[in-house]
């Protein structure tokens, strides 16, 4: 249902949600139409100029920390909507999905109380002087357009420091996953949010809610997360009326495995790094260069890694990995593993869908693959599959891995594995990328700078780079 005004509304021309775990009918979705979008923008800029407007910044604080209250009272009902739209496991499900979906509240109303303004002391000709101070004032609405992949996570990424920074928000999540957004609209309404100032439109992109928003004269600022492609035609559309935007795109990331690297450290977390959400976060790796010393070694390892996952039913306890998000991407993600085989490489493991013998068989499922053979120039080297997969090249020296990592459109996140410190920091720096990580992946702080570089993205978001976004810093000059 979509949530506009302080109201639950039902448009009365529904799609289907589909399970990507048995190819079921989850339920239907109301898809908002242009009438409607065009109310929220109304009933966001009228509660810009009423209660939210005017409400003192302590007050927001605690509203948003009781939004995050909210999500946890209610937590199995988001685990369980997030599972059954994604088909993702239990265990991502309940340890990242939905605790970030509550922690995104929390951190954001807790930083944005120590926000500072800036003040300069100006010189002036008599020397009397000026005094320049800004204040922070709220973009407007901002329309928050939200991918599949970690609908919650994602969304709530960026509701939090729009609502925190007093911005009115139009969500639209993926047509994929309505639900967890759905159930965030249910936690509003009941803890008080006052109408207007979240508002939720349920539809697709082109010809839909997403298109109707991101291109409405009335809204001042976009949030996107998603295909960089997309965030291309959402640029187009948000030239006319020149908003701001803050793009988080898509990744091809590099993982750099030197021979000093701690061995068994570097192949679980590179397996980690490739396979967790089924290889759809915009964080994993799809291309992995490994010193050649440990070549053979490291790509048997991986071998074992992911043969050892256990591809199955959602909520089994120890399933690792379910399907992808639907039969839709399955098809693109088997298209790049028959165009790496088209172009010589060798299937180290997987390449083909998972039997099962029983309903999973009508679901999204897919095999965690690796492959091995492949120049730099293969299509799956340049383009982003967002699916359980990578491509493992061996390298000879440091100089060839940093090429080869940054020899690429796309530049959101990298890895390095080594136990040599100045390496560390020496390689890491050269990455081309907004976020590289040394020993690790997914080691999140919510306060550090979050995006891309290149087609991944514009923009940081994070701590004070969110709330920077999300304001307008306006200026006072006072002649002393
Ligand atoms: N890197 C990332 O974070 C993500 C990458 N992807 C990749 O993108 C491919 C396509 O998946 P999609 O779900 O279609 O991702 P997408 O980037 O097209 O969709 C993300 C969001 O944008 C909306 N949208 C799409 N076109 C729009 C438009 N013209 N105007 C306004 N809103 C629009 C969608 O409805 C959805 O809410 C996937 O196969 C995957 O490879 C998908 C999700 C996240
Ligand atoms: O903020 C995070 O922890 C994760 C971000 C992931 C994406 O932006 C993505 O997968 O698109």
């Amino acid at each position: 249902m979509n949530y506009v005004d302080g109201e639950f509304v039902d448009t009365g021309n529904c799609f289907e949600n589909i399970s990507p775990v048995d190819g079921t009918v989850i339920n239907q979705v109301s898809e908002a139409d242009r009438a409607l979008v065009d109310r929220a923008v109304a009933s966001g800029r009228a509660a810009l100029e009423g209660e939210w407007g005017k409400m003192t910044l302590a007050k927001r604080c605690e509203l948003l920390h009781n939004v995050a209250d909210g999500i946890e009272a209610r937590f199995d009902e988001f685990v369980a909507a997030e599972m059954a739209d994604t088909g993702k496991s239990f265990f991502q499900a309940r340890t990242i999905d939905i605790p970030r979906g509550a922690a995104n509240f929390r951190a954001f109303a807790d930083m944005v109380k120590s926000q500072p303004s800036e003040c300069f002391h100006t010189d002036t000709p008599d020397g009397r002087g000026a005094l320049n101070y800004s204040v922070n004032k709220p973009l407007g609405v901002v329309a928050v357009i939200a991918p599949w992949n970690l609908p919650l996570l994602l969304m709530t990424w960026k509701l939090a420091p729009a609502m925190a920074a007093g911005n009115v928000v139009i969500a639209k999540p993926s047509e994929e996953t309505p639900a967890t957004a759905t159930l965030l609209a249910e936690v509003m309404h009941s803890v008080g949010i006052p109408k207007g100032v979240f508002n939720l439109v349920h539809g697709f992109g082109p010809g839909s809610a997403g298109e109707f928003l991101t291109a409405h004269e009335g809204v001042d600022a976009i949030t996107f997360t998603g295909e960089s492609r997309t965030g291309s035609a959402i640029m187009k559309a948000a030239a006319d009326g020149v908003k701001s935007l803050s793009f988080e795109l898509g990744g091809k990331n590099a993982a750099i495995i030197f021979a000093d690297s701690d061995f068994d450290e570097a192949v679980a977390g590179t397996a980690r790094s490739v396979f967790t959400n089924g290889g759809q976060v915009c964080l994993c790796t799809e291309r992995v260069y490994v010193e050649r010393s440990i070549f053979d070694k490291f790509v048997a390892a991986m071998k074992v890694k992911a043969e050892a996952l256990k591809i199955g039913w959602p909520l089994d306890e120890d399933t690792d990995m379910g399907p992808v998000i639907s039969h839709k991407h399955r098809d693109k993600v088997l298209s790049y593993y028959a165009s790496a085989r088209d172009e010589g490489a060798t299937v180290v493991t997987g390449g083909g869908i998972p039997e099962f013998a029983d309903d999973r068989d009508n679901g999204a499922f897919i095999q965690p693959t690796i492959f091995t053979g492949l120049s730099e120039q293969a299509k799956i080297q340049r383009e982003e599959v967002f699916g359980p997969l990578c491509h493992i090249t061996p390298f000879d020296t440091e100089a060839q891995a940093v090429a080869m990592a940054n020899g690429s459109d796309y530049g959101l996140a990298a890895t390095v594995w080594t136990t040599n410190l100045q390496r560390a920091h020496r390689v890491a720096q050269q990455m081309e990328v907004g976020i590289a990580w040394v020993n690790s992946w997914y080691l999140r702080d919510l306060r550090t700078p979050f995006g891309g570089v290149k087609l991944s993205g514009v923009g940081r978001e994070g701590g004070v780079h969110s709330l920077a976004f999300y304001a307008e810093p306006m200026n006072i000059c006072i002649k002393l």
